[in-house]
């Protein structure tokens, strides 16, 4: 995996041949590669479909599979990283860390695919170890464990020092260009090498053995007490399974370097694939649920039962992907034959565009959770086990949301109300052991906007060797009712929609949504915003993610000139309260900004119903309580988002701002 054009194919190539798979090499400006073989492929020199091919290496068999690197075709990388045991991520190291690298890093993040990474490209008189691993930590926020340094630079490529064994791999030098490279020599590293080259390895091979020392406890431990006179006389052997372990545990990724084109490099790069990247049986795909036992609850009692007929109601135990509001199938045709019945049977009745699967697998609807606040184990030790508590809630509670505030870091919590999250934050402590610290409950607001506006904005950003030039006009306008999703709602000007492509669409698309998740007032989400796209015009080889983000910038802009409006949470409540009470429960309503829409009576009590502003209920439980000596009983949810009037958002403006 990896940006376009770092090399995949090349590399893949190279691996064919040194496993005796092919007999010549193909090269992809020639356009006879194995992997490449679409015509379209072979014309234009990249992979546009995810090719797979099988070879053995050193008694191990490898299954490849060669991903495209443009952008458009992500949804291949997507599908191989679903199946893939792990990964080699392939860079160009003259470029470091390109822009579709990150895509598909996130995309093996999400399937937690390990990987190895490739530093290709070595030959090019640009090519830089050390700006390449910086952009590895940086961008990929990776850790890289430099496995191997080369010898000699540009076009003087011509082999490298491996760290983990202290030899030096060289390919012939002198030798020319063209040499297959099947053929190379392995030395261990003496004193009559290169001083320089003595002393750089030496340095190298130090800083790799700290830092597996510090991902890895059992070879720290090792290090301490059988090698703690010698450090650099641990055995390869030991090292590479503490490499090996850290890999699988994607702690580190190692980092290994050569040139596929001038055909070096990638024989070690095959070792490592079979040293560190796990075996199938290593990696859990989980897509199979597994039930280990089936009960018969009686509240919270169970009887063990063998299976199960319709209508009756079971627990099950050892699911390890469902969470709640999921259904099970036997099977996935079963699934698309009930969605397909479903469809027959609400045929009509049905919203239109709504997905038939939707309506059968539906699961529960989720209410907006409209509280948050923030959650802090009581020290970083406990920081996995907090994540681990909070997944586990989740599964079982969709309400609760968890997410971590990219600018502070800090993990979120969002709820449904007080109770919920103190209950949440008590089942933290006993069911999991952890004494977690809340932060203050806050209220999620929203934004919108006042006026209509309408601006224009100009991308031009040269990366690497592309330019990418976009212009962007478009105009936002508020939309009569703050609708209640947080969808957007995006037009065309007339003909623009028809004379863009379908990806510049879908990334101008994209561009809009994000600008809706952060209004320019406090960064709450925008809704009740329409958005008219005037005019998109981009030249030619501009990237689609270049598109979005112009498209974002200049709805932000817009945003910003049509005046923002803060909105809040306006909460339904309704208060059951004995008579006596009544008028102090509405004496302090008034006092929260509430407006009572009804008083019913029933039985001996009466009942209260009021709209009032999420943000003045914090602590209403006790102040109710308080009040009507506990003989009250209230109910609170969200009913809809209001305009604050001026004042109000002033005085929150000021308060979040940190000035009041
Ligand atoms: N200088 C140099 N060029 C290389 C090297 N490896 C590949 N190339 C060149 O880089 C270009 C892209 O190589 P590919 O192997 O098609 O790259 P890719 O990553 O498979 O590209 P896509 O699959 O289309 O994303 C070709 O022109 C290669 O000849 C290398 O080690 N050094």
């Amino acid at each position: 995996m990896a940006h376009i054009d770092a090399g995949k194919t090349t590399t893949t190539e190279r691996m064919l041949y040194y496993s005796g798979y092919t007999r010549a090499l193909g090269d992809v400006d020639d356009g006879d590669t194995v992997t490449d073989f679409m015509a379209q492929e072979r014309e234009r020199g990249i992979t546009i479909q995810s090719a797979a091919v099988t070879f053995d290496w050193k008694q191990h068999r490898i299954n490849l599979i060669d991903t495209p690197g443009h952008v458009d075709f992500t949804l291949e990388v997507e599908r191989a990283l679903r199946v893939l045991d792990g990964a080699v991520a392939v860079f160009d190291a003259s470029a470091g860390v390109e822009a579709q690298t990150l895509t598909v890093w996130r995309q093996a993040d999400k399937h937690q695919v390990p990987r190895v990474c490739f530093l290709n490209k070595m030959d090019k008189p640009g090519a830089s170890l050390e700006y390449s691993i910086e952009s590895i930590k940086e961008k990929l926020k990776a850790n890289p464990i430099l496995l191997q340094i080369p010898i000699g630079s540009g076009k003087n490529f011509t082999g490298v020092v491996d760290l983990v064994t202290k030899e030096r791999i060289m390919w012939h030098p002198g030798s020319s260009w063209h040499d297959s490279g099947h053929d190379f020599n392995t030395k261990a590293l003496g004193s009559s090498d290169d001083p320089e080259l003595l002393h750089h390895a030496s340095e190298a091979r130090g800083a790799l053995i700290e830092q597996v020392a510090d991902l890895d406890d059992e070879f720290a431990g090792l290090l301490l007490e059988e090698f703690s006179e010698d450090f650099d006389a641990i055995p390869p052997g030991r090292l590479q399974e503490a490499v090996r372990r850290i890999t699988l545990a994607q702690k580190a990724v190692p980092i290994l370097c050569g040139s596929a084109l001038r055909n070096k490099g990638v024989q070690p790069l095959l070792d490592a694939i079979t040293a560190y990247l796990p075996a199938p049986n290593e990696r859990h795909h989980d897509l199979v649920e597994r039930m280990s036992r089936l009960l018969l609850p009686f509240a919270d009692q169970h009887v063990e039962l063998q299976s199960l007929t319709a209508g009756n109601i079971a627990v099950t135990v050892g699911l390890k992907q469902t969470v709640t509001g999921d259904t099970i199938v036997s099977s996935k045709a079963s699934a698309v034959a009930a969605a397909r019945r479903a469809q027959e049977e609400s045929e009509g009745k049905m919203n239109p565009g709504r997905e038939a699967s939707e309506l059968v697998l539906a699961g529960v609807e989720v209410p907006e959770p409209v509280f948050f606040c923030t959650i802090e184990p009581p020290s970083m030790a406990k920081q996995a086990d907090l994540d681990h508590a909070l997944t586990c809630l989740q599964r079982e509670d969709p309400s609760l949301k968890v997410h971590i505030d990219p600018d502070s870091g800090q993990t979120i919590l969002s709820g449904m109300g007080e109770l919920h999250i103190q209950i949440i934050h008590d089942r933290i402590r006993r069911e999991f052991g952890i004494e977690t610290h809340l932060g203050p409950l806050q209220v999620a607001y929203r934004e919108t906007i006042l006026r209509s506006a309408s601006t224009t904005d100009i991308l031009d950003r040269t990366l690497g060797e592309k330019r990418h030039v976009v212009t962007v006009a478009l105009s936002v306008r508020p939309l009569d009712e703050f609708s209640h999703s947080a969808s957007c709602d995006i037009t065309y000007k007339e003909d623009v929609e028809g004379q863009l492509a379908a990806d510049i669409r879908s990334a101008v698309e994209n561009g809009v949504q994000s600008a809706h998740l952060q209004g320019p007032l406090l960064g709450y989400p925008v809704q009740g915003v329409g958005t008219i796209i005037q005019n998109v015009t981009l030249e030619p080889g501009t990237s689609m993610a270049m598109v979005s983000a112009c498209v974002s910038r200049c709805m932000l802009k817009a945003l910003k000139q049509a005046g923002g409006q803060l909105l809040e949470p306006m909460m339904s409540l309704e208060v059951t309260v004995g008579e006596e009470h009544l008028s102090s429960v509405l004496a302090d309503l008034a006092q929260r900004r509430g407006a009572v829409c009804d008083v019913q009576s029933r039985y001996d009590n009466k009942v209260l119903l009021a709209t009032v502003p999420l943000a003045e209920m914090m602590g209403y439980s006790t102040a109710l309580r308080t009040l009507t000596s506990g003989n009250a009983t209230f109910s609170l949810e969200l009913s809809s988002y209001e305009a604050m009037n001026a004042q109000d958002q002033n005085a929150l403006l000021s308060k979040m701002a940190g000035l009041a």
